[in-house]
């Protein structure tokens, strides 16, 4: 090894062996609402008014936002004084971007998961909360509560569609009803239908998740039940972040009932889920598909996430005869399959 390769080698090495510490960082960060007292305050700030805003002393915060500057996360705004600023990174992690996505992250249950260890990867492992306790993980998780899971997947739920409504509306021409199964709280559907005042929807999910949400917006019906079932009947289902969460063979069934719900002729069932392609180092989102892939690992039994040719076998077993992709320039694209 050439010197200059040793060297560079030892600082990756490093940048490994501390790789948590950026993500826990940016926790640390939202705990402390930092995204959005910057954005509340609508321009930068001093470090004694971040201080004082934020409820914490000024000698540790100097110190997070000095390594959350030095990773790109915030910028100093008037180098050399102390003046903070968002970029439009930080903005992502405000509270109603991806920053309850990111305390999902930071639980015990998912940064310490049974799944992704050396004896998991030997041996295999049960969906890890079940093996903690018998619960459902997303009806009733534990080690952290059912709300940070929901505020998490909502996160999740209004950057998706924000994304499917600008990069993809034609997907909503000619769709009078949708279902979306597994759709929590219904967010998804409440953005939907916002942006498309002819939709009416119902959001489908386990009974004991619907029975925690809250009264839905106008021209949704919320309806519980399980997906192995029944799924109710509409012009168009959508399965979002639903499939890389089970095994070749429950999607299949999943994919049979959701096909059993839509107009044989006309309908169609629009999965939201990733793509892999690990050759594909042009996509920004290529390292994100396969962390989410990890995470699925870790957390699920059999869930994964899909190349095209898998996704193309799940739809063919369960009965589609064409299907076509849409990139909406995030992690997930939209798979529409067709009876
Ligand atoms: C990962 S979350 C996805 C939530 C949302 N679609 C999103 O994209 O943010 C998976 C959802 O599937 C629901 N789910 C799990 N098993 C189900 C079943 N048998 N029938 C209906 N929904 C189910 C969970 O309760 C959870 O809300
Ligand atoms: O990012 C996640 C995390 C989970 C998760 C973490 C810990 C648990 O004990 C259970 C579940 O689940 C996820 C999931 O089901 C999904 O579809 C996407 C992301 C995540």
């Amino acid at each position: 090894m050439v010197l200059d390769e040793e060297v560079r080698a030892r600082a990756e090495a490093w940048s490994n062996a501390f790789g948590y510490i950026k993500s826990t960082a940016v926790v640390c960060a939202v705990e402390l609402e930092l995204p959005d007292i910057l954005e509340n305050h609508g321009g930068p700030m001093s470090l004694s008014q971040l201080s004082a805003a934020a409820n914490c002393p000024a000698e540790p915060l100097y110190r997070l936002m000095r390594f959350l500057i030095f990773h790109g996360i915030f910028k100093k705004a008037q180098p050399p004084s102390v003046y903070y600023a968002q970029t439009p990174l930080s903005r992502f992690f405000a509270s109603d971007k991806l920053g309850a996505f990111m305390l999902l992250q930071s639980t015990p249950a998912t940064r310490n998961p049974t799944g992704l260890s050396a004896e998991a990867l030997r041996n295999g492992t049960p969906l890890y909360l079940r093996s903690v306790n018998g619960a459902d993980p997303w009806g009733n998780p534990a080690g952290f509560g059912m709300q940070v899971f929901t505020d998490a997947m909502t996160a999740h739920a209004r950057d998706t569609t924000s994304l499917i409504v600008r990069n993809y509306p034609a997907a909503f021409e000619g769709v009078g009803s949708v279902v979306d199964v597994g759709g929590r709280h219904g967010m998804a559907l409440g953005e939907f239908v916002q942006a498309f005042p002819w939709l009416q929807g119902i959001s489908f999910d386990l009974p004991e998740v619907v029975a925690e949400a809250p009264p839905p917006r106008p021209r949704i019906e919320l309806v519980g039940g399980s997906m192995f079932e029944c799924v109710p009947k509409a012009d168009a289902v959508i399965l979002m972040w639903i499939l890389h969460d089970w095994g070749d063979q429950d999607c299949i069934e999943i994919l049979k009932k959701c096909k059993e719900a839509i107009p044989a002729g006309t309908g169609k069932v629009m999965i939201v889920d990733a793509i892999i392609d690990e050759d594909d180092d042009n996509d920004e989102f290529t390292g994100a598909r396969l962390s989410l892939d990890m995470i699925m690992m870790a957390v699920t039994t059999k869930g994964k996430e899909r190349t095209y040719k898998e996704w193309a076998y799940l739809l063919k077993e369960a009965g589609f005869t064409t299907f076509k992709v849409k990139n909406i320039d995030t992690v997930e694209s939209v798979i529409e399959a067709f009876p």
